[in-house]
């Protein structure tokens, strides 16, 4: 059964018809040019964007799950990490445990996988743009959902807090969990299980990384010239 199964989603002029099942298990990423509707569909797929058509989570349409359930079972991560209030990092990570009626359970883990166990008594509104963005997404970690929808979640980072947050994905897909996240760089998407790609609000291609990003896509929906060259790599040390 598939953790997720989009059928047919539509958002008047932003999403049409776009159908998509991914399994347990699955670390994808989705890319496409900007507007081509990454963000609409990550909210439709979170249930928190009205669209025709069907969103199903492990079976279940999303009218079936009640919101609490809803609440355990995806997080998501916005775009933007703004917060309006000074409230402590500590307190915004804790909210990830709203639904479940505790406040505390993982939240030191979830601070220290997102290294911010230093800033966890500072106010949100006082950080920088990728300390926001970590807080987010030690949020949607404190929920322990095993569905998450994370929007360009890399694009803030620095390298390591990068590759550390692609490690978590991988860990978190590992452990039967279902991961789909929105990015724009290419490379990162070749290391993925599954890209999806949008293009106009369309589904114009899914599946394995080698088999979707070809030369001929890439100029279609990009228009870029792609090529295999040696150049930088980096890992953690
Ligand atoms: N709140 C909104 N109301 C109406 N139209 C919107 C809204 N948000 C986005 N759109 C439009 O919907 C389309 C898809 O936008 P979306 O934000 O989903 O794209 P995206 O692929 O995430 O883009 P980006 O790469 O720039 O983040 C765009 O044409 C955009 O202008």
């Amino acid at each position: 059964m598939s953790a997720l199964s989009i059928e047919g989603a539509t958002v008047t002029g932003r999403v049409a018809e776009v159908s998509l099942q991914l399994a347990p298990g699955t670390l994808a990423g989705l890319v496409g040019p900007n507007g081509s509707g990454k963000s609409t569909l990550l909210q439709v797929a979170a249930g928190l964007l009205p669209a025709r058509g069907e969103v199903r989570w492990d079976g279940q349409t999303l009218p079936q799950i009640e919101v609490l359930e809803r609440g355990r079972r995806a997080a998501w991560v916005p775009q933007e990490a703004r917060f309006e209030f000074g409230f402590s990092v500590r307190s915004v990570v804790a909210q990830g445990r709203f639904a479940h009626g505790d406040d505390e359970h993982g939240v030191d883990a979830a601070l220290a996988r997102l290294d911010l166990t230093t800033l966890a008594h500072r106010p949100v509104n006082r950080l920088s743009g990728g300390e926001r963005q970590r807080v987010l997404l030690a949020r949607a970690l404190a929920t322990q959902a095993r569905l998450q929808l994370w929007d360009e979640p890399l694009a803030p980072l620095d390298p390591r807090h990068a590759l550390e947050v692609l490690m978590l994905g991988r860990e978190l897909a590992n452990a039967g969990g279902t991961m789909l996240f929105s990015l724009h760089d290419l490379r990162v998407a070749h290391c993925l299980d599954v890209v999806v790609v949008l293009h106009e609000g369309r589904l114009r291609a899914a599946g394995k990384p080698e088999q979707v990003l070809t030369p001929e896509l890439l100029r279609e929906v990009f228009g870029v010239r792609a090529r295999t060259a040696p150049g930088l790599s980096i890992e953690l040390p």
